[in-house]
């Protein structure tokens, strides 16, 4: 596909029908989706449906299954409410704001050989506002998110290719990783069932 040229999706529904002919490929150009997910300009009646909060932790609501190819989904920050430190399951990882604004720390990959505990290094962080979109995928790091203010909230939309539900969550301290499977608060606007958790539990 021609990189120069973005024709801007005028809805999220058209946002979703263009990353669809994109992703009909094998071969991902990161640079074309993340100017494509920047050039829709977040418009709260496209997504509200789907933008579900929780007191206690971040929500992951489930808005599109990219046809087997990715899973997008909106994921809602209380003040103060933030990830683990968390890798991508080997899977392209691009997260949008849609409102207000999210602070990104990056990390190494801590050195995994011994079972000895050492800090895991920080890289630097990125704040990213409205309309903004991030990349990462496992070559480039680990990293945490977080929405930092502590009056306002804020919607990400995060698109991950291939989809997964399980990635690793690090301590910070000792470099150590649990598995987590990753869950949904919500599918296509509705409550799952169990409704448990909606990010793993160290997330
Ligand atoms: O719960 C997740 O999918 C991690 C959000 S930051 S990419
Ligand atoms: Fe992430």
């Amino acid at each position: 596909c021609d990189t120069t040229k973005i024709d801007a999706p005028r809805t999220l529904e058209d946002l979703i029908n263009k990353l669809h002919k994109v992703f009909e490929d094998d071969e991902v150009n990161v640079e074309y989706v993340q100017k494509l997910m920047t050039s829709y300009e977040s418009n709260r009646t496209d997504w509200k449906k789907f933008a579900k909060f929780d007191r206690h932790r971040y929500t992951r609501n489930l808005v599109d299954e990219g046809n087997g190819k990715f899973n997008l989904m909106l994921l809602c920050w209380n003040e103060s409410q933030g990830s683990s430190i968390h890798s991508h399951a080997n899977s392209h990882c691009f997260m949008k704001v849609l409102d207000g604004s999210v602070q990104e720390q990056r990390f190494e990959w801590p050195n995994q050989s011994s079972d000895e505990q050492t800090q895991m290094k920080y890289i630097e962080t990125q704040k990213f506002k409205k309309n903004e979109t991030a990349y990462i995928c496992d070559e480039l790091g680990l990293h945490r998110v977080e929405n930092p203010s502590h009056s306002d909230k804020a919607v990400t939309l995060h698109l991950y290719s291939p989809a997964f539900d399980e990635c690793q969550c690090f301590d910070e301290k000792t470099g150590h990783s649990t598995s987590s499977t990753v869950t949904f608060w919500s599918k296509f606007g509705e409550r799952t069932p169990y409704g448990k958790c909606c990010a793993p539990v160290d997330m």
